[in-house]
């Protein structure tokens, strides 16, 4: 998991990493979202056309218009389809904005054909580069904001550069739509990438509450919802490579007691120094949950039997250390139990493995305690 980071390079790293699950979820219900506003947006593009011929216009007109309204609302029907999909496409949220961006220089180059000042000065057609903009904050990708609000820039740059040293000296002009100028054009242009930076910021708030939702607040380890929407993702990872995975259930023996003795504040002392200390024991790709009080979760990348012995050990050194004093100083012995389950042959998958663990480690406590029990007695 993330940790959470507030320096410049943390907010790159999380705005610009690979997303977790998490995020990936939540960016599938924004690219949804988004699907069904463009569907419903394209519908009323039909009726463009309809106000086109009651106004008059030529029939050369309202029929181009009626063909890129049927044309936009097919498209819409088709990356609606394609959202609603069980299996993710990461390309997905590019394609669509890359789509929504260029529909919108599509219809200002075809203004442009009438009346380039219409394509430069127009503010509702112009407007929707900055929607699309500001909808790539549902997809919670900042990579996708960074790239569809580029894409907006330069393909409006390249349009307003060829129309206005198209027109020779004078600027583009019209009775609707007045002059267009330079300085105009610039603005246009930093406002599409202060509406890129407002999107970035949405996702990295996003990420950062979706980061801090999944964290305890005493060790900042990853909680029990965590768990539960990571562990799946890591089993089938260690299935599809053949490699063992074992689940570790382990629980503090007699916290009460501790708490009674040193007091609850030196007790959270104690559980964020078991915290500390059991990370010091992980491997890469491996994970430490709080997914209680004083019960904590591993999962290690090891057969059970590898487990135990890297979990016992650190049992055993334990009981050299003191992270607890009484109110008077003194050390207080403070050890745990655990139980462990070995992925498959304990339980398929993230709940049968945890009730394996965990009759395991009733069994230990029953046992005496401050023990590591692999197997049913
Ligand atoms: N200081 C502190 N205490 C906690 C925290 N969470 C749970 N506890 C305490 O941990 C104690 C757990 O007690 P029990 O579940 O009865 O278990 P135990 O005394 O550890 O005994 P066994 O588990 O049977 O060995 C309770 O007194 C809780 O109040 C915490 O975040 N900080």
């Amino acid at each position: 998991m993330r940790a959470p980071q507030r320096t410049r390079q943390g907010v790159v790293a999380t705005l610009f990493g690979r997303a977790d699950e998490v995020m990936l979820e939540l960016g599938a219900g924004g690219e949804l979202m988004v699907a069904r506003v463009r569907a419903a947006l394209s519908l009323l593009i039909l009726l463009l056309p309809l106000i086109a011929a009651s106004g008059g216009h030529g029939t050369r007109t309202v029929v181009v218009g009626l063909a890129l309204a049927v044309f936009a609302n097919l498209m819409a029907q088709v990356w609606l389809a394609l959202a609603r999909r069980q299996r993710r496409h990461p390309w997905l949220p590019y394609a669509t904005a890359s789509y929504d961006i260029s529909m919108t220089t599509l219809v200002l180059v075809l203004l442009a054909t009438r009346e380039p000042a219409a394509a430069l000065n127009s503010v509702v057609v112009w407007n929707f580069y900055m929607l699309a903009i500001a909808l790539t904050a549902l997809r919670n990708d900042g990579r996708l904001a960074v790239y569809v609000g580029g894409l907006a820039v330069v393909q409006y740059a390249a349009l307003a550069i060829a129309l206005m040293a198209g027109t020779g000296e004078a600027r583009p002009a019209s009775l609707g739509y007045g002059v267009a100028s330079v300085a105009g054009q610039v603005e246009r242009l930093l406002l599409l990438a202060m509406m890129t930076v407002v999107a970035c910021a949405v996702v990295y708030r996003m990420q950062r509450l979706v980061d801090l939702s999944g964290r305890d607040g005493l060790t900042g380890l990853p909680n029990r919802a965590w768990l539960l929407q990571h562990a799946p993702r890591q089993l089938a990872d260690s299935r599809r490579e053949g490699r063992s995975l074992t689940l570790g259930l382990l629980d503090l023996d007699g916290f009460r007691r501790i708490n009674a003795d040193a007091g609850p504040r030196a007790g959270d002392r104690a559980i964020r120094g078991i915290a500390l200390r059991l990370q010091t024991m992980l491997e890469d790709d491996e994970s430490l949950s709080r997914i209680g009080g004083q019960e904590f979760v591993l999962l290690l990348r090891c057969p059970a039997g590898s487990a135990w012995e890297r979990l016992d050990r650190l049992r055993r050194d334990m009981a050299c250390e003191s992270l607890v004093v009484d109110r008077d100083g003194r050390p207080l012995p403070l050890s745990f139990s655990a139980g462990l389950a070995a992925f498959p042959p304990d339980g398929g998958d993230v709940s049968a493995l945890l009730g394996v663990a965990d009759r395991r480690l009733q069994q230990a406590k029953r046992a005496g305690r401050n023990r590591v029990e692999a197997r049913d007695a």
